[in-house]
């Protein structure tokens, strides 16, 4: 009886953590073929938080993101955004997903502004039409990564670093809870990178929650609050203060493994 209760119990409090958690993955794998690319991931990010995900080239940080945001399906494991489904989270505009390599023809006549508003898509209906919010939207998150004064240009004249600020600024204006940006620092340059880390700080104080991949250690502590080494699996995770110590790091990116 004893023992019946607490698993009870302990179901329960399962059950209220993926509820509370913004973002919960259990169990998490995923197989390319033959290829393991991703094995047995678990990973909690609460609301207000910025966790930052390490790892070598070809250790999984890509795939993480795809399988979360439902572009690939796992082998194995749950992924659960504010307690729902992706498919659900994504109807309900909660998920933001800015990926790696933008699958965009550069030279199709789209200006700056249409591919911020493209993140008010969703909330707009089939009709497309914007109403006068999704403008104001549009114009704030323009605002917020600097790019004002670039707003009409079409967006292949753009230089990479305002690409990803001008993407950034689409996943702003889409207002997600949980948003997940694939190396949105590529490319980048110091001052872009700076702002950046303000906004995504900004949003973490407003209650969103923040996955991100990065390459570069630099900025960690002042980016992130929580990090974790990928290599096909979580080798480790922690504070960045804790991430970038040398023992550490070599888990992830030393040899021998
Ligand atoms: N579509 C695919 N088909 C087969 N294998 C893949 C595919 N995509 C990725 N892989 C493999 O899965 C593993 C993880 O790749 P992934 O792109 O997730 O790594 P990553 O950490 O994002 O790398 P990078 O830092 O280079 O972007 C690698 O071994 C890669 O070769």
């Amino acid at each position: 009886m004893r023992v019946r209760a607490q698993q009870d119990s302990l179901t329960r409090n399962n059950r209220q953590d993926s509820h509370e958690a913004a973002l919960l993955i259990e169990g998490l794998s995923v197989d390319y073929g033959n290829l393991r690319a991703l094995s047995d991931v678990n990973l909690r990010l609460d609301a207000g938080t910025v966790c930052a995900v390490l790892g070598m080239n070809g250790s999984g940080k890509s795939t993480l993101f795809k399988a979360i945001s439902g572009v690939i399906r796992p082998s194995a494991g749950t992924v659960r955004i504010g307690g729902q489904s992706t498919r659900q989270a994504q109807r309900a505009g909660i998920l933001g997903y800015m990926p790696q390599a933008e699958s965009v023809d550069w030279d199709f006549p789209v200006s700056v502004r249409d591919v911020v508003l493209m993140g008010r898509y969703g909330a707009m209906g089939p009709s497309r039409r914007p109403r006068r919010e999704d403008k104001d939207l549009t114009e704030r998150a323009i605002r917020i990564v600097g790019l004002t004064d670039l707003a009409d240009r079409q967006i292949g004249e753009l230089s990479g670093g305002q690409k990803k600020r001008a993407f950034l600024a689409r996943a702003l204006a889409q207002q997600a809870k949980v948003l997940l940006l694939d190396e949105p620092f590529a490319g980048v340059d110091t001052v872009s990178a700076t702002t950046m880390i303000r906004v995504l700080r900004d949003l973490a104080s407003e209650g969103v929650a923040v996955l991100i991949t990065v390459h570069d250690i630099e900025n960690i502590d002042r980016l992130a609050d929580s990090a974790v080494l990928l290599r096909g699996r979580v080798v480790y995770q922690g504070t960045p203060t804790s991430v970038v110590e040398p023992e550490n790091l070599a888990l992830a990116f030393g040899g021998g493994q």
